[in-house]
């Protein structure tokens, strides 16, 4: 038995809906001369909404097909209170600055609109409380770029190291974006990684370049958090130089919350400021985003106001406070999908429907547990855990240096705890030995993520769990906060 409904939308208005866990949602707008994704959503807890106003920009008929939702959403509602507008026109104002960068770049005549001086395209940094919307803006504003017909790749870039972004929680990361993302599922708010989607997704799958901090809370290590994100930044910027083409596309940065909530002045305030001003410099920023947070926006408008453009947006009434025991699920969830990828079963009466756009063919992964020896990975532990108490330290000796000093663990020890541990597994190091320096683990990027499901000490093994049957013998590893088991 299907549960379908009718909803006819007038202008300025948007559908919105929670689900339960384990449930889906089929939304299919008529009338449409090319087809509009049917947006399919799943989530693993009670909710999960979704802005429609966000494709009505595509809708090329004037009037308003109705949309046909089949499911049952724990909660379902249009509201007529909607800032989608405003996100449009911020848009616009980003495309301005795309089309000048690229007639710049082509060194066409600069378009006689009284900005011609300014060529840069939008380097765009999103800052706003918890659950104020910062990610769905970050997705809205790249899926207009993307779906301008001006064939623009920009980058989207993730700094929440709680979010998981395109594969686990504990990472930051940026992928070039050149199709609209579809997020049908908590396990991928910004859509899949190409490493872990199977085929089916390919036309859409990203590639993302990604680090490994380890830690859902930006806060347990601010200073190895400001150097992933130079780090990251020096990558964007670097590929951005090489290819001036992707340059104009701009970038777009989701950030954490941490980054906006706190007193404003003080020593959180003060790695608060820094962080921001890390990003800022990293990506060369010319436009910050306050969202919904007047003493924030104040607050930006007097560190950054001369230097670039500030602008508050406001906050959507849709956006759902997501609480902390569901960010924990999701977490777990994402381990699991990054694994074994997930099956999204459409609702009943449904037999077939797209997912964020593509054929919805069953997403499963076969994930490969490995018998190794102990001795074939080399892990670290970077951060807190491996420091020793203030008191421990000689008199005048810095914190700073043991928060960013690697550790090799012994995983025997019984110190490691690496049962059900998540570890990155890092890109080699640089093959020329002159390049390589004491700290170039903090430096290298993840190329995969482990769980080690379980360790034998008398005949020095372990057993990891991965998606792939990828090389991990003479790797090396970082470990994090994250535990899991299945
Ligand atoms: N305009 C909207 N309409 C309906 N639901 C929305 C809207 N914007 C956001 N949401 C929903 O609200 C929840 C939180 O939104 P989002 O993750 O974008 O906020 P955030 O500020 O990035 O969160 P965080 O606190 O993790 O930084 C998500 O479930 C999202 O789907």
């Amino acid at each position: 038995m299907s549960d379908s409904k009718e909803w006819h939308l007038h202008p300025e208005t948007e559908y919105r809906f929670e689900l339960d866990p384990g449930t889906s949602l089929v939304i299919k707008v008529s009338d449409l001369c090319s087809p509009l994704p049917s947006l399919t959503s799943h989530s693993s807890k009670g909710v999960m909404q979704r802005s429609l106003a966000q494709n009505s920009q595509r809708l090329p008929t004037p009037t308003h097909p109705p949309i046909h939702v089949t499911g049952r959403p724990s909660t379902e509602y249009v509201s007529d209170e909607t800032p989608m507008s405003t996100y449009a026109n911020i848009h616009f104002v980003f495309e301005q600055m795309r089309v000048r960068a690229l007639r710049d770049l082509h060194g066409s005549p600069p378009s006689d609109d009284g900005q011609h001086a300014i060529t840069d395209p939008p380097r765009v940094l999103i800052l706003g409380p918890e659950n104020s919307g910062k990610t769905s803006i970050s997705k809205i504003l790249t899926n207009y770029t993307v779906r301008a017909a001006q064939n623009w790749s920009p980058l989207l870039v993730n700094l929440d190291p709680s979010q998981g972004a395109w594969t686990i929680p504990g990472t930051i990361s940026a992928a070039v974006v050149r199709s609209p993302i579809g997020t049908a599922s908590p396990a991928n708010p910004l859509g899949s990684a190409a490493t872990s989607a199977p085929t089916a997704l390919a036309s859409n799958a990203l590639i993302p370049l990604t680090y490994w901090y380890g830690n859902p809370d930006t806060k347990s290590n601010p200073q190895l958090l400001d150097r992933l994100v130079r780090n990251l930044g020096v990558h964007v910027i670097e590929r951005h130089d090489m290819d001036p083409q992707a340059r104009v596309s701009g970038l777009i940065i989701d950030t954490p919350s941490s980054f906006a909530s706190g007193p404003s002045s003080g020593s959180s305030a003060d790695s608060r400021h820094t962080l921001i001003k890390a990003c800022v410099d990293a990506f060369q920023i010319n436009v910050i985003l306050v969202v919904g947070h007047e003493k924030l926006n104040a607050e930006m408008q007097r560190l950054y106001g001369t230097q670039l453009t500030v602008v508050k947006i406001p906050k959507s009434g849709g956006v759902v406070e997501l609480d902390h025991a569901y960010r924990e699920r999701v977490h777990s969830y994402q381990l699991h999908a990054y694994m074994y990828g997930q099956k999204i079963d459409p609702p009943p009466g449904v037999s077939s429907g797209l997912v964020g756009g593509e054929a919805a063919t069953e997403l499963i992964l076969s994930p490969s547990s490995t018998i190794i020896n102990l001795g074939d990975l080399t892990i670290y532990r970077v951060g807190p855990e491996s420091m020793a108490p203030s008191s421990a330290l000689p008199i005048g000796a810095a914190r700073t240096l043991s928060e960013m000093q690697p550790t090799l663990l012994d995983p025997a020890s019984s110190g490691a705890r690496l049962v059900n541990r998540v570890l990155a597994l890092l890109a080699p190091f640089n093959e020329d030995e002159n390049e390589r320096y004491d700290e170039e683990i903090l430096d290298l990027p993840a190329v995969g993520f482990l769980v080690v499901t379980s360790l034998d000490i008398p005949n020095k093994k372990m057993t990891v769990l991965a998606p792939t049957q990828g090389p991990i013998v003479g790797g090396t590893a970082i470990t994090g906060s994250f535990e899991w088991t299945e």
